[in-house]
């Protein structure tokens, strides 16, 4: 028999109220025992007095809520307290709980696991409730959301039972080679495998936008030192977060904020001024700033060039700039003409700002937002292949269904059919799942 796990369900730190959660078969008992009264009505908030039953001490009062498994989140019994969300209450709540027979305190993710277990969701599922807990923007949430009801699931068990129609008609034909099967049924089994491959294709090919709504786009703050790149990422964050001085080079480690654009995850990064490797004045710590500034750069989505704009820009700083580029203008506070005019770039847009008059930073939102959104909404199709995981299992079965097509013997193409099945019940946790359970589980907080 299992234990009995409990653990606060709603995030640490006070608050008006906490939610307690018991799963595993003596939870019917702890809600007895704290209440001191027989188990209340199925699913219906209780009003109760809730005491430490060793000493008669009340602990506090709240409802309780009463799950019989199997219809549960777990599927197991279940119960819930809602108490006060202090720690004192918290704290007497955990220590009266795990003095109750076999009970112990949930680890992260416990409780997910076992509705897993119980067949409650399947790993796509966990996965969507884990990216909705961590969701931070509105269209994470929607993705999120998406996933925890089943969309990756349906589809990946429509291929499959199309997939499993082909294969069955395809042992018919090797089983009974002297039965009449209709004639075309090679012929039309081999198109819906074309059609099947293409399909899934699609999807691959739109994964990668799913894997990056989920960690969010990456943008690189870069410019020449005391442009104002540290006062930019303060602007757009809204917060102080980076150190903003007259001296050229003040900031050397890269410092990020995470930003919410139209609904998209962004992580804005501020690095260090770059400048000549030459320079005599660099010392060793700016020079590594410098590097981990170009590094960042490069692996940005999108890059924020920044120049002060009464300076002549730098051409070894310019010449950084490409297709994925805004380039600012910043200070025109200080400027009395336009900024200098500059040799075609190949950038997305040049702008004109002042992080200190706060002039021009609404356009640059909204250059910004529509630079994200265009990103993400590539012919309006929403990924539903939102890790790497599921990616790389959808490509095994691609390349499986390319053998299938290609093999001479029925034999060998059943043999591959099989092959590409056993690929896709790999996405929901169908087969071959044992290494991936504590990776997907670790992700969640204690408590769910
Ligand atoms: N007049 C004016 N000054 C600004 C503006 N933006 C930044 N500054 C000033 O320019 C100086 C440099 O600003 P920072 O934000 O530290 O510049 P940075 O690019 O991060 O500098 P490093 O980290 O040293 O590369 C500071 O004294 C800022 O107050 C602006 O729009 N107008
Ligand atoms: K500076
Ligand atoms: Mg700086």
């Amino acid at each position: 028999m299992s234990d009995t796990i409990f653990a606060p369900s709603s995030g640490a730190g006070r608050a008006g109220v906490t939610v307690m959660r018991i799963s595993g078969p003596h939870a019917a008992l702890a809600l007895e025992r704290l209440t001191g009264r027989p188990l209340p009505e199925p699913r219906r908030a209780t009003l109760a007095a809730l005491y430490d039953p060793e000493s008669g001490e009340l602990l506090d009062r709240g409802l309780v809520l009463w799950f019989p498994g199997p219809a549960s989140f777990t599927g197991e019994d279940l119960a819930e307290f809602q108490v006060h969300g202090s720690r004192a209450v918290v704290d007497a709540m955990l220590q009266t709980l795990a003095r109750l027979p076999g009970c112990a305190p949930a680890e992260p993710g416990a409780f997910t696991r076992r509705a897993f277990d119980a067949g409650k969701l399947d790993l796509t599922e966990v996965e969507g409730l884990a990216d909705l807990i961590a969701a931070e923007t509105a269209v994470q949430r929607r993705q999120a959301l998406r996933q925890l009801d089943g969309g990756l699931s349906e589809r990946i068990a429509d291929w499959q039972a199309r997939l499993a129609r082909h294969l069955a008609y395809l042992e018919a034909a090797i089983d009974f080679p002297d039965e009449e099967l209709p004639s075309n049924v090679e012929l039309e089994a081999l198109s819906n495998i074309f059609g099947l491959r293409a399909e899934m294709a699609q999807h691959i090919a739109v994964a990668p936008l799913g894997e990056r709504l989920r960690e969010g786009l990456e943008i690189a703050i870069v410019g020449p030192p005391n442009a104002g790149k540290s006062s930019l990422l303060n602007a757009l964050a809204q917060r102080d977060v980076a150190i903003v001085a007259e001296t050229a080079g003040t900031t050397r480690d890269v410092i990020e904020v995470r930003l919410d654009l139209g609904g998209y995850p962004v992580t804005l990064a501020d690095t260090a001024g770059l400048r000549a490797a030459g320079d005599a004045a660099l010392d060793p710590v700016e020079m590594e700033g410098i590097r981990r500034s170009r590094a960042r750069a490069e692996a940005a989505d999108l890059k924020l060039m920044i120049f002060d704009a009464t300076d002549v820009p730098d051409p070894a700083v310019l010449t950084l700039a490409d297709a994925d580029t805004l380039l600012c203008w910043n200070k025109i506070d200080l400027l009395q003409d336009l900024p200098p005019t500059l040799p075609r770039l190949p950038t997305l847009a040049t702008l004109a700002l002042s992080t200190k008059s706060g002039a021009g930073l609404s356009e640059l939102v909204s250059r910004l937002t529509e630079t994200v959104e265009a990103r993400f909404a590539v012919a309006g199709a929403a990924p539903l292949l939102t890790r790497a995981r599921h990616r790389r299992a959808v490509e095994d079965a691609v390349l499986a269904l390319d053998r299938a097509a290609e093999a001479e013997l029925p034999e060998l193409t059943a043999e591959d059919l099989r092959l590409a099945l056993r690929a896709l019940g790999r996405v929901a946790g169908q087969v071959d799942v044992e290494d991936l359970l504590d990776v997907i589980f670790r992700e969640f907080c204690i408590g769910k």
